[in-house]
């Protein structure tokens, strides 16, 4: 039996870059598939910070739902923006091979501002995460709020007084506006998951699970799933201080995560190398080492803060 995959996506630039990949890669495996554009919640405010408006997979749930009404059959996103916990019926059907992980600093004019210790910077970035971690390094900056799609977040950087702003390298480099005024964040740990695009479809589907399955870079998948497993156990949702990053190295897992406080005054480290065969723990220990020396303070200083 063949049919055609409806597949459900955002509207930003970056969403239809990601699911027109999914496609080209179904189609590759003799797939029919078309892309069907859905407005979430998460794009139509664009000026809220997303911490305040408290929605859980703010960006996910308008997908979600047409997945469960039938209305497509798969849906894409960036992993980093999926909940930890996926709603009932729905499942992960693919992580794509992994892109770009890091975070950049885009600025105005030139960088040597990083160096010098009395300037108070101004630096846009609405990522609970983000601000957290330039607060540990830079107390004394400034940060300003900055919402909206890729383009919308550049076009708006270009038009304040700002010194720079934060985005994903991968979110800039897929849609080709990574402009040469950007510099690689290499200190700053990414949000677990970031760089990963990730397909997923309703239980029940075997056709289309079985679609997926051959898109599944199985890597990435892991790697992921332990940055993941860290996020959830520390405290889960998407808009949270918590970093990770998983790679693979000579047959070996090289893990690091962070916690950090909303304010940046308190981050908590952990590392960890761990062989293939045991991997399936690390970010769930992790995320243990971690509660046990502090970060449960700083997780219910973070829950209370809400
Ligand atoms: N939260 C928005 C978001 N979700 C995924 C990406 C980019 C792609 C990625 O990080 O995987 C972005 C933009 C950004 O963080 O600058």
């Amino acid at each position: 039996m063949s049919k055609e995959i409806k597949i459900g996506t955002r509207e930003s630039q970056l969403a239809l870059w990601q699911a027109n990949k999914v496609k080209d890669l179904l189609e590759a495996q003799g797939y029919t598939a078309v892309l069907v554009p859905i407005k979430s919640e998460g794009d139509i405010d664009l000026v809220t910070p997303l911490y305040e408006i408290g929605v859980q997979g703010i960006f996910t749930k308008s997908l979600d739902i047409a997945l469960l009404n039938g209305k497509i059959d798969i849906a894409v996103h960036s992993l980093k923006d999926v909940p930890t916990q996926l709603p009932t019926g729905i499942i992960q059907g693919a992580v794509l091979e992994r892109g770009p992980v890091k975070d950049l600093l885009v600025y105005k004019t030139d960088t040597t501002f990083l160096e010098q210790p009395d300037y108070i910077a101004n630096i846009a970035t609405s990522s609970v995460r983000r601000k957290a971690q330039w607060l540990h390094k830079f107390p004394l900056h400034h940060l300003h709020n900055l919402r909206g799609n890729v383009n919308t977040r550049l076009q708006k950087l270009a038009n304040e007084n700002w010194d720079g702003a934060i985005f994903a390298a991968a979110g800039l480099e897929r849609i080709n506006v990574r402009p040469a005024t950007s510099v690689e964040l290499d200190w700053m740990l990414p949000a677990p998951a970031q760089g990963a695009v990730v397909s997923v479809c309703r239980e029940n589907d075997d056709y289309c699970r079985q679609a997926l399955e051959a898109l599944n870079d199985i890597p990435t998948a892991l790697c992921t799933r332990i940055e993941r497993d860290f996020l959830r156990a520390l405290m889960g949702g998407c808009t949270t201080p918590i970093s990770a990053h998983a790679t693979i190295k000579d047959g070996k897992v090289h893990f690091n995560g962070e916690l950090c406080s909303l304010n940046g005054d308190k981050l908590l480290k952990t590392a960890a190398i761990s062989p293939l065969e045991t991997a399936a723990e690390i970010g769930n220990n992790a995320a243990k080492t971690i509660l046990q020396n502090g970060g449960d303070e700083i997780v219910a200083q973070i829950k209370n803060a809400r």
